[in-house]
């Protein structure tokens, strides 16, 4: 029976723990991929979207200055009239630089490799001057323009945009370059704020897969980017990015997930990389699944619990029907079978005495014929009770029959065994029992005999009630005792 109990609470719990860790599992994967998934695919473009705006609005501006520098007649007759006065050119960058609250604003003669600026005359632009590549770059340029990105140094390294404007005299000959240089302001802010906000960084990647511009330079804290450009395959998977257009990417980084997405801005020849290391709301869904399991295993153990306490109070009431006797609560036939192998295992480990005592209650028939069934009951309740009243607790009484009761004393001669069955025996006879308001008066013939160590309980039984028999045989209301 126990061991039923056991396999059956293990299967219960391993129903409910395996019900719960998967449906509890399932639904956390479910949850993580479709965050990821949206991630991917809605968020990040969208951030990506929105730099990408902010570059382009933020570049309209230098443009149209830069070309309107480039068609002012002013400079470009200052450069035909041979670059006279110096201090005009210096004037007219200055007033240009002020106006439009830009970084520089600068003009290089192709005929005196002059580099001008609004603090006067800077240097000479040299061919095999790594720094000044950019003019000659400019100089064959087939277009009008070229937007170069890059950090200036006057303004703590600020990630700058350069407008090179060609500038053109009256017959179309070159004769050199303008333009101005703005900061990337709201590019910047706003990588700062998705740095800030989302976990999110922003990283602007070359053509050869090199990190030009990055959040984490910007925020200059402890980045995985540092760990990013170490990671020699991730410096693989950078090169890759480079060469393909657009898309999304996941990856693994040491223990976390990365998700990617990239994009070409021309305007700088640069790719734009928005990446987010866990998804921020994975860290959330795992705390549910946390909060989830420990709620299943507290339910779990509460329905063992109520399983187990259910199971053996059933198990209790059964053993008890099946062992007792309703009407009195003593023993019945069964109980004393058990308990009787009980018994004889222990005289055989401590050999003492035991003895028996059967009664029967005399002309019992005629109470149930006079006063009913009911009364009949309350009787042999009445002697049941008076009986365990005077055994001790070691004894063990059981309802034999109808209305005959089998007593077994342990550590008990057939002396004492008969001196008990008398005392019994006055008790009934003194006790008579109340039933509505009459007094109901009872005697019992009681057979004592000793219990052998060859005995088996048939045995025992048979003397005890060849015993009882005689004292019926008797007159009844007495004690007898087996020879
Ligand atoms: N009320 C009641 N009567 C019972 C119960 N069990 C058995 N009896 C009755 O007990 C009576 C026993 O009758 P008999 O076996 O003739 O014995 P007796 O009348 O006591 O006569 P002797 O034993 O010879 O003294 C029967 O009438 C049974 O119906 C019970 O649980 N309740």
């Amino acid at each position: 029976m126990f061991k039923q109990n056991k396999r059956l609470i293990i299967l219960i719990s391993a129903l409910l723990i395996a019900g719960f860790l998967l449906t509890s599992l399932a639904s956390y994967f479910i949850s993580v991929a479709s965050l990821r998934d949206h991630v991917a695919n809605n968020e990040l473009p969208l951030t990506s979207d929105n730099i990408y705006t902010e570059i382009q609005r933020d570049l309209l501006k230098p443009i149209f200055i830069s070309s309107v520098m480039a068609s002012d007649t002013f400079l470009r007759d200052w450069v035909i009239r041979g670059e006279q006065e110096q201090t005009e050119v210096t004037r007219y960058l200055k007033e240009l630089k002020e106006k439009y609250n830009a970084f520089t604003a600068f003009f290089v003669s192709e005929q005196s490799r002059n580099y001008y600026h609004a603090d006067g005359l800077l240097k000479q632009v040299r061919p095999n001057e790594p720094r000044d590549a950019w003019y000659f770059r400019v100089r064959e340029l087939p277009s009008d323009y070229e937007i170069n990105v890059d950090f200036d140094m006057a303004n703590n390294d600020a990630m700058t945009v350069f407008v090179n404007y060609r500038v053109y005299d009256y017959e179309g000959k070159f004769i050199g370059v303008t333009g101005v240089g703005l900061a990337v302001d709201a590019v910047k802010k706003m990588i700062t704020h998705y740095q800030e906000t989302y976990d999110r960084d922003i990283l602007f990647v070359d053509q050869q897969g090199g990190v030009r511009l990055s959040s984490a330079e910007i925020s200059d804290s402890e980045n995985y980017l540092k760990e990013l450009e170490r990671d020699a395959e991730t410096g693989r998977l950078l090169k890759e990015i480079a060469v393909a257009d657009a898309g999304s990417f996941e990856y693994q980084l040491s223990d976390r997930t990365v998700l990617l997405n990239t994009r070409y801005i021309k305007e700088f020849g640069w790719y734009l990389l928005v990446v987010q290391s866990e998804v921020a709301g994975t860290g959330e869904l795992f705390n549910t699944l946390l909060i989830n399991l420990a709620a299943c295993a507290l339910i779990t153990l509460i329905v063992l619990v109520i399983t187990n306490f259910t199971i053996s109070s059933y198990q209790q009431d059964i053993e008890r029907m099946a062992t007792t006797d309703k009407l009195t609560g003593l023993y019945n036939r069964q109980a004393l079978d058990i308990l009787f192998r009980q018994l004889v295992l222990n005289l055989k480990r401590r050999p003492t005495e035991m003895s028996a005592l059967l009664f029967d209650l005399d002309h019992f028939k005629r109470v149930n014929d006079q006063y009913g069934h009911l009364a009949g009951d309350a009787v042999l309740e009445q002697i049941a009770r008076l009986t365990v009243s005077r055994l001790r607790e070691t004894d063990i009484i059981c309802r034999w029959g109808g209305e005959e009761f089998l007593v077994l004393l342990k550590d008990c001669d057939i002396a004492i065994a008969r001196n008990m069955a008398e005392e019994l025996r006055l008790s009934v006879l003194n006790n008579p029992t109340d039933y509505q308001q009459k007094q109901i008066n009872m005697t019992i013939s009681v057979g004592v005999a000793g219990y052998r160590p060859e005995d088996t309980r048939d045995q025992l039984i048979a003397r005890v009630d060849k015993a009882l028999f005689k004292a019926k045989r008797s007159g009844r209301n007495q004690v007898a005792i087996d020879d």
